[in-house]
């Protein structure tokens, strides 16, 4: 499929691609670093379905990296962005919409009082951090080994996604000074979390952490653990950040709050969205308690803006999507995911592959050890070397995997029994791929 380009294959559009663009992709993981091969060139995507620049049909289990619960390009989803680019792509200015979007926020996810919309996750965590900062007077942020929270320079020490796809320990271009301001610790160490606040109780403004940690393979956390971390960063004085930018409105209608339901001192005191919320448009937001969120600027000392913010048909689209989203879809997304785990463990458990498949919701990931994972070092102890044929033999036979081991499985309420079946015909040989693979 041509488009314009003057090219047909993915092969010549990742060369003319690298020729324009680092690595001729705009976020790293596309460029299948670590499963090797071609990266697919999209050209369009509908239902459970994306097309490539080949004309060839997949079924898709990357979802845009989780945005289309819905299945891609959902008609009613189409027409709101249809209707709202006709009246202005951007005002830079509040529209009606925005706070219909905070409301069906607010009425969902309970610590959420106030919501303010940027345009990516990753300034939804910045800003979160910036404002718990503000908010204590204290410098200091823990994070987890492993969890990524978007690229802002102090959450990119130990991060997982593409940094762990990569191998890379940090990036370069991070001051030694914002930095250090970063503790990490390893998840689901509740020693590790005591003792960081026995040393650093007095300086540490937040901890931030994955509701549900989805971008080391998926590690659930274990217990209460979200409760015990805002236990004892509220025994500390400091405050506790959940990113939902991955699981808000997947895994549940309220994302993992709605799975918990902590609240008073066991709740989050901020978390921040992304993905669904904007159904496939670049939106994301951060919410919390009001007199916290009140601290944002106009009303408060911690700054925050954006050109682009609320933009009008991102907010169409987000509304939409959460509007559509009712609790049917959350039982086909589940529906979906039942089926790909029992035949996933079927192929794998037949060909004697080791393996753990981790689970929130709709949302997992396969890991080939014995064990489900706990933590970044279980996730890295993992036979790493299978999944490159096991994703190779899947998209042969025409689904779409996310290409790194390290990344989660997204199913959307657009997968019927017709993509599941293809899903579920191409495992047992995808299994037979990964029993062959050696390290
Ligand atoms: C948990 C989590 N937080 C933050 C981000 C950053 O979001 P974005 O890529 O929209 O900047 C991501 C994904 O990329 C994520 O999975
Ligand atoms: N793990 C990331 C999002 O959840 C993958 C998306 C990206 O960074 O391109």
């Amino acid at each position: 499929m041509d488009r314009g380009t003057g090219m047909s294959t993915n092969a010549e559009l990742f060369e003319r691609a690298k020729r324009a663009i680092p690595g001729g992709v705009n976020s790293p993981v596309r460029a299948f670093g670590s499963v090797g091969g071609t990266p697919r060139f999209l050209v369009a995507a509908k239902g459970p379905h994306v097309t490539d620049a080949e004309g060839r049909e997949l079924v898709d289990l990357v979802a845009s990296w989780g945005p289309a619960i819905l299945g891609h390009a959902h008609p009613e989803v189409v027409q709101a962005v249809q209707d709202a680019a006709a009246h202005g792509l951007s005002f830079g200015a509040s529209t009606p919409a925005e706070a219909l979007l905070a409301e069906e926020v607010e009425a969902r996810v309970g610590p959420v009082e106030r919501l303010r919309l940027v345009s990516t996750g990753t300034e939804a965590t910045m800003t979160a951090i910036r404002l718990a900062r503000g908010a204590t007077g204290r410098d200091l942020l823990v994070k987890f080994d492993g969890h990524y929270h978007g690229h802002s320079d102090g959450l990119l020490v130990a991060a997982g996604s593409g940094l762990a796809t990569l191998a890379m320990p940090g990036s370069a271009g991070i001051p030694e000074a914002v930095a250090g301001t970063t503790l990490v610790v390893p998840y689901n160490d509740r020693a590790a979390i005591e003792a960081v606040f026995a040393e650093h109780g007095d300086r540490i403004a937040a901890v931030i952490v994955e509701a549900a940690a989805a971008n080391m393979g998926v590690v659930l956390p274990d217990g209460d653990f979200n409760a015990f971390l805002a236990r004892t960063a509220h025994a500390h004085g400091a405050l506790l950040i959940s990113d939902e930018v991955l699981t808000g409105f997947r895994v549940s209608r309220a994302g993992m709050w709605g799975l918990e339901g902590w609240t008073g001192d066991d709740a989050p005191d901020l978390l921040t969205f992304g993905k669904v919320i904007g159904g496939g448009m670049p939106l994301a937001a951060l919410g919390g308690r009001r007199e916290l969120m009140e601290l944002l600027a106009p009303l408060g000392p911690v700054y925050q803006a954006g050109t682009l913010s609320g933009n009008p048909v991102a907010v169409a689209a987000g509304l939409t999507t959460l509007r559509l989203a009712t609790p049917g879809v959350y039982d086909r997304m589940e529906h979906a995911a039942d089926v790909i785990e029992g035949a996933l463990t079927e192929a794998l458990a037949a060909e004697g592959v080791a393996h753990a498949i981790s689970r929130v919701g709709s949302l997992f990931s396969v890991a080939f050890r014995e064990e489900a994972p706990r933590s970044f070092e279980e996730a890295k102890a993992q036979d790493a070397f299978r999944y490159p044929p096991f994703f190779h033999a899947m998209l042969d036979a025409g689904v779409s995997l996310p290409p790194s081991v390290f990344e989660a499985w997204f199913v959307t309420a657009a997968h019927d029994e017709a993509a599941l079946g293809r899903i579920v015909d191409a495992l047992p040989r995808a299994a037979r791929a990964a029993a062959a693979a050696t390290a």
